[in-house]
């Protein structure tokens, strides 16, 4: 009499579901978009070159041990993971009101400050973007808070319903936590202008919402890790609170370390103390403490000069790599004369792009052209080179034509 024979199945990951599907094609060209995960030209995952000369040197210095790592993660990972994204002269880093707890990369941080909101925000409401990425739901939800959303893309237009976003804001009770991609939204890829964001601010502001950042592509967007914070600094610039999730997954290739940062912008030093007390009793029994791997290479290369800027060299030639894809999709849609207007394509900034395809043209062209995204019409740009432009281009003239 087996005890776990009441599992149920699991509900279908809108990610995943689509990864196995495209593993289980028998297809020579098939072709994978749905996965978040930069390719080269060439199709291949890329460990930048800056992060092999780290591994290397890490490897070289005899004088490393594995011992545990505080809790809150290596300190030196900590202060540069600060900097990285709030800038070099933040009054909020100067006047010691910013905590950074090392996590499990982005995923982590979302979910240690989710746990920490859960027990000590009074309003357990927390809005998210409507569509956000698949796994925000699931990761406010189990750690005890309640997911609403706030009206974010515009099927219509194919970019942002900023009157909706700012009616819903505007519409949230007081202390309420609303989620904020900082850049290169997952998975619409449309983003707010530099004045929108001025007035979603303001809303935020005054309406007393807590809220908490996700920059899970800092430099990878735009090409420029100062311009992919700028959201952020202008929030933290105000002087008001803020939560900001980190991920080193995309921006240096580190998706398998698992290497991010949770830092919280409190209003004294004083409250921040007590914030960062409190975050370390939820880190203790959930994971003890995190990685050294990931934190150490990260750190090797923010502290030196040098590999930075290689750093920055490399970042920039993946986001331009991407931009490229995107101009030459557009493009070979426009030669094909397929109907409808596709300049969406080029509008939108990041990773992904929301195609405008419908589920069933989704599944449509998974089985006849072998070309998988995610059900809600998302393709992670970087998975194309300028060889299966073509093909998906093709794809989607067959299925809207
Ligand atoms: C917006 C956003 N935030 C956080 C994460 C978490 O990444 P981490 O590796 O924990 O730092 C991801 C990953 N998104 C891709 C990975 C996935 O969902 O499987 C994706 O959208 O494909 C995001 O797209």
């Amino acid at each position: 009499n087996s005890i776990l024979s009441i599992v149920l199945p699991a509900p279908k990951d809108p990610v995943l579901s689509v990864i196995f599907a495209y593993r289980d094609d028998p297809s020579p060209v098939k072709l994978n978009l749905s996965a978040g995960t930069y390719r080269t030209e060439e199709g291949k995952p890329l460990v930048l070159d800056v992060v092999r000369r780290a591994e290397q040197q890490l490897a070289n210095d005899l004088s490393r041990d594995k011992e545990y790592l505080p809790l809150n993660g290596l300190p030196e990972f900590n202060k540069l993971s600060t900097k990285l994204i709030l800038g070099d002269d933040s009054p909020a880093v100067k006047e010691n009101r910013v905590v950074t707890i090392q996590c499990l990369s982005g995923t982590g941080s979302l979910r240690v400050g989710a746990e920490f909101l859960a027990t000590h925000n009074k309003e357990r409401v927390i809005f998210v973007p409507d569509p956000t990425w698949g796994n925000h739901p699931r990761i406010f939800a189990l750690a005890g808070l309640s997911v609403e959303y706030f009206r974010y893309y515009d099927p219509k237009s194919r970019g942002l319903d900023f009157n909706g976003m700012l009616e819903d804001l505007g519409a949230a009770p007081p202390g309420a936590i609303v989620v904020l991609q900082a850049c290169g939204h997952n998975p619409t890829g449309v983003d707010p202008t530099f004045e929108q964001w001025e007035q979603i601010r303001q809303v935020v502001r005054s309406k007393s919402l807590l809220p908490f950042f996700d920059s899970a592509y800092q430099g990878f967007a735009s090409g420029s890790l100062d311009s992919d914070a700028q959201v952020v600094r202008m929030f933290v610039a105000d002087g008001g609170e803020c939560l900001i999730a980190q991920s080193y997954a995309k921006n240096m290739g580190l998706y398998g370390e698992r290497i991010g940062a949770l830092t919280i912008v409190c209003t004294s030093e004083d409250v921040a103390k007590k914030v960062e007390d409190q975050v370390l009793l939820v880190v203790r029994p959930m994971y003890l403490t995190p990685p050294i791997h990931g934190a150490s290479i990260v750190a090797t290369i923010l502290k030196n000069s040098d590999m930075y800027n290689d750093w920055t060299i490399e970042l920039k030639g993946m986001a331009d790599r991407i931009i490229s894809m995107r101009q030459q999709l557009y493009e070979a849609i426009q030669a094909r004369g397929t109907p409808g207007d596709w300049s969406h394509i080029i509008k939108h900034i990041g990773m992904f792009t929301f195609t405008g395809l419908s589920e069933e043209q989704v599944h449509l062209i998974a089985k006849e052209y072998h070309i998988y995204m995610t059900y809600d019409g998302r393709i992670s740009m970087a998975s194309l080179s300028s060889k299966t432009v073509p093909q998906l281009a093709d794809a989607i003239h067959a299925v809207v034509t």
